[in-house]
């Protein structure tokens, strides 16, 4: 349905439109009198400020203000707005070339900007989207003051009531703090949310959190590994196809928007995509639309982008291989996870919560433990594959264990990857464990086989071929391919089942 048929089935809707210019104003108001909506209008930030408080709270649903005023700006408005704790969302409209007003409306909670000269198109469907005039979530609220990474500083404690979805970002190193902090209030508003770090450091995990807070959390969460499509697949597998758009195309497909509508689309490993399908992409996020493969006709969205990278997207600009333009659309704010090396104080309480899941996963109680000494062991360890290669690390390290508790020789880590210690730095430091001498550091560069790169894959992989020899050699009797090895049946179905090893089940459990 378009916008415009949803407006006239909808309550009308009342805007105030700010503009010093007389014939844009105009232009404004016709365009979304003609969508149904009542329409008032003001030329300045002091007018439009009178109106508001005049008409009071919940008057008018949505301020469209220019940037520049006379007596000020469109931020003015904002934060005027957000000062007097006012719900009336806004859309700003910028000067062409200025993504950084932009960026600044976005953060001040503005829920979408538009660029001058305005695409009536785009305008009214951006007015739709910010009235729910499309499917969306139970109305946002409006974004706090001051969201964005400059302000992002973080709450100094956990808030009494945390959301479980941020309970599950386990940590208290003050990185990890900042960035619960910055979830939460970033959470409220349309913003879209750039989370940066290096592999395996949680960044799904944030862009889950965000989504989950957010009052679209109900609603649909669609994640996409931008890195992992084929080329050639990109445009139908975002934008979705209709029967016989191409060849093998046998019925209607929705693409990830689609899929997405109303929720959050997590565009994972957003520095992949090739430029090409980055210009398409642009243009669809600021148009709102996506057009299927095949289709004639564009199909309104409404879907948060939260999107992730490991790369430095700015250097990506510069090299010629990201759009600035795309890059400015995605990193109005910026969430950063630090690496694990960086908080190995939150290692005990890291490895708690995994031996907590694996337990849960596996069916095995009680949940095991970690002896102090393989946690003093852990830390001298540099995790070049962050949370994700503790997480293998420690699957491995229960299987290979004697029972529940896990000891040092279970952790598998030769002394040649590790570090001597960590600097006395309370942000590393477990509190449990007193600070060793020297700083963490890579292995040194040693005589002999090349070192694997990801020594917990590299260990699986051999621990796989045993157990698959074994069972080969056994007729696949997991009881007697286990005995051979030393194995408890119950150990040998907890290895075979983590490493993805299968057998025919014939053997007496
Ligand atoms: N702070 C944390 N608390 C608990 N679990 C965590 C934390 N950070 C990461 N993890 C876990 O580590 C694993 C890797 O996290 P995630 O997939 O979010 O990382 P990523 O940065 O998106 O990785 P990649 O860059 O490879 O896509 C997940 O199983 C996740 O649940």
């Amino acid at each position: 349905m378009s916008p415009q048929a949803q407006a006239a089935s909808a309550p009308s809707a009342r805007l105030l439109v700010v503009d010093d210019e007389p014939d844009l104003r105009t232009l404004y108001e016709l365009t979304l009198v003609r969508e149904g909506y009542d329409v008032e209008s003001a030329g300045s930030v002091e007018e439009a400020w009178l109106r508001l408080q005049e008409q009071g709270p919940g008057h008018y649903q949505l301020v469209i203000t220019d940037m520049r005023l006379p007596d000020g700006n469109g931020l003015d408005l904002l934060r005027r707005l957000d000062n007097a704790g006012r719900s009336e969302k806004a859309i700003v409209i910028t000067a062409y070339g200025s993504p950084e007003n932009a960026v600044e409306a976005l953060k001040a909670g503005a829920y979408d900007y538009l660029t001058k000269p305005v695409d009536l198109r785009q305008f009214r469907a951006v007015v739709a989207s910010a009235l729910g005039r499309m499917p969306v979530p139970a109305s946002p609220a409006r974004a706090p003051a001051a969201v964005g990474a400059a302000s992002a500083t973080g709450p100094a404690g956990m808030p009494a009531a945390l959301h479980p979805a941020l309970r599950r970002i386990v940590g208290e190193a003050p990185s990890i703090q900042q960035v619960r902090g910055l979830v939460e209030r970033v959470a409220q508003s349309m913003a879209p949310v750039l989370v940066c770090g290096e592999s395996g450091t949680g960044k799904e995990l944030v862009a889950r959190a965000v989504h989950e807070v957010s009052p679209r959390g109900a609603l649909p969460f669609v994640a996409v590994n931008c890195g992992a499509i084929p080329e050639n697949l990109l445009e139908a597998e975002f934008f979705g196809y209709r029967k016989g758009a191409f060849t093998g195309a046998n019925e209607d497909r929705d693409g990830f928007f689609q899929a997405a509508q109303g929720g959050t689309l997590f565009l994972d490993e957003i520095g992949d995509l090739p430029l090409p399908m980055q210009s398409k992409l642009l243009r669809v996020i600021q148009e709102r639309a996506v057009r299927p493969l095949g289709a004639t006709a564009e199909t309104p969205f409404n879907v948060r982008i939260v999107s992730a990278t490991h790369k430095d997207l700015a250097a990506e600009v510069q090299a010629g291989r990201f759009r600035q333009d795309l890059f400015y659309r995605l990193n109005v704010i910026r969430i950063t996870v630090p690496p694990l090396r960086e908080r190995l104080g939150d290692l005990p309480a890291l490895c708690g919560s995994v031996l907590q899941r694996i337990a849960r996963d596996a069916g095995v109680s009680p949940v095991p433990t970690l002896a102090p000494e393989a946690l003093q062991h852990l830390v001298r360890y540099g995790f070049p594959g962050n949370v994700r290669e503790l997480e293998n690390l420690l699957h491995r390290a229960l299987a290979l264990a004697d029972g529940t508790r896990i000891g040092q020789a279970d952790l598998g880590l030769p002394e040649a990857v590790l570090g001597d210690g960590v600097e006395p730095d309370s942000n590393t430091v477990p509190a449990p464990l007193q600070p060793l001498a020297g700083p963490v550091r890579a292995p040194a560069p040693a005589g002999g086989p090349a070192l694997p790169t990801d020594l917990a894959a590299h260990l699986d992989s051999i621990e796989r071929d045993i157990l698959e020899r074994a069972l080969e050699r056994h007729r696949y009797n997991r009881t007697a391919a286990g005995a051979s090895l030393g194995l408890s049946l119950r150990q040998m179905r907890y290895r075979m089942a983590r490493l993805g090893v299968g057998a025919a089940d014939n053997d007496a459990d």
